[in-house]
């Protein structure tokens, strides 16, 4: 008789984040702001942010919301006796939700985006022992088990500190559990982390005829047993680990890539049209 326990099924329909429902999961999504300049194309950012139950940003997060928001201005407001930032910041407040919440050791939030967002709860999170991430993830999954919520949407940039890159990537480890997904978007990536288990991820057919890379990267240990199906370069019962095998600049056979490993692996996938721009 076999014995085995058969592996976890997880699916990814990463196309919902990128330009079809801009919604996720049955009962919503949340989503988190870091400290970077958003680079996600701002259609995607407006509705992801439109369609979110729950709203963070983080410390220094909040000031690049706040540019983000004035950013998008329309100019519907005509006051005469006010500034064209001024007025676009009142018109943008109105259409653009502020967030729900603020946090972190607000070491980086301006004055000036405490006064913008001066109706905005603020939770200090003084903790030097986990970074401002971490501790907004802890500081929303109550309030997501309590609401059944499973996603989160984080608007981050892989660009700025290698170290903080690092630690938002030992943040996906650090709260992985069953009912808590966390997607990192950036200028033109989404990554997430695949445990241990089989995956089915839908790639939008786009990405499959444009040859979009995508990637498997086992950080932090070794994976003894990766298989693939769906990528050009597939993976039997391979061994993954930094110093060996690294699977970077893959792409697609197929609309349905499945990977089975028996550890942690990051997925990175490029997303959105305009990587000649950021090139
Ligand atoms: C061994 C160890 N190394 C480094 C630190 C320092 N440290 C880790 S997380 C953290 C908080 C980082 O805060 P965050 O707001 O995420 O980043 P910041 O922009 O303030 O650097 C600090 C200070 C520590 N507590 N322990
Ligand atoms: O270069 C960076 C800097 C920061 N982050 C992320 O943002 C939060 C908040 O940062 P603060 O500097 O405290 O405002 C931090 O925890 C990181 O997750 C980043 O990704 N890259």
């Amino acid at each position: 008789m076999d014995h085995t326990i058969p592996p976890k099924e997880f699916k990814w329909t990463p196309g919902d984040l990128i330009k079809e429902n801009f919604k996720l999961g049955e009962n919503g999504h949340v989503c988190v702001v870091l400290n970077r300049k958003i680079q996600v194309p701002s259609h995607v950012v407006k509705l992801l942010w439109k369609n979110a139950i729950v709203r963070c940003a983080v410390d220094g997060g909040s000031n690049h919301w706040r540019d983000f928001v004035i950013s998008q201005g329309d100019g519907k407001n005509t006051s005469p006796t006010k500034s064209k930032g001024a007025k676009d910041a009142e018109a943008n407040t109105a259409l653009i939700a502020p967030p729900d919440v603020i946090t972190g050791d607000f070491d980086s939030i301006t004055e000036e985006t405490v006064e913008f967002f001066k109706t905005t709860p603020k939770i200090h999170t003084p903790d030097q022992d986990a970074t401002d991430f971490t501790k907004a993830i802890n500081v929303l999954l109550p309030v997501m088990e309590q609401r059944k919520v499973q996603d989160v949407v984080v608007f981050n940039d892989n660009s700025g500190r290698l170290d903080q890159l690092m630690a938002n990537l030992n943040t996906l480890y650090k709260v992985q559990k069953d009912n808590c997904k966390v997607y990192l978007l950036s200028g033109d990536s989404i990554t997430w982390l695949l445990r241990p288990g089989k995956h089915t991820i839908q790639i939008p057919l786009d990405l499959v005829t444009g040859q979009r890379w995508c990637s498997l990267m086992p950080i932090g240990a070794m994976a003894h047993n990766v298989t693939t199906t769906g990528l050009k370069w597939n993976l039997y019962h391979a061994q993954m680990e930094f110093g060996g095998m690294v699977s970077t600049s893959n792409t697609y056979s197929t609309e349905f890539v499945q990977v089975e490993t028996d550890a942690n692996l990051i997925w990175s996938m490029g997303a959105y049209d305009f990587e000649e721009k950021i090139r």
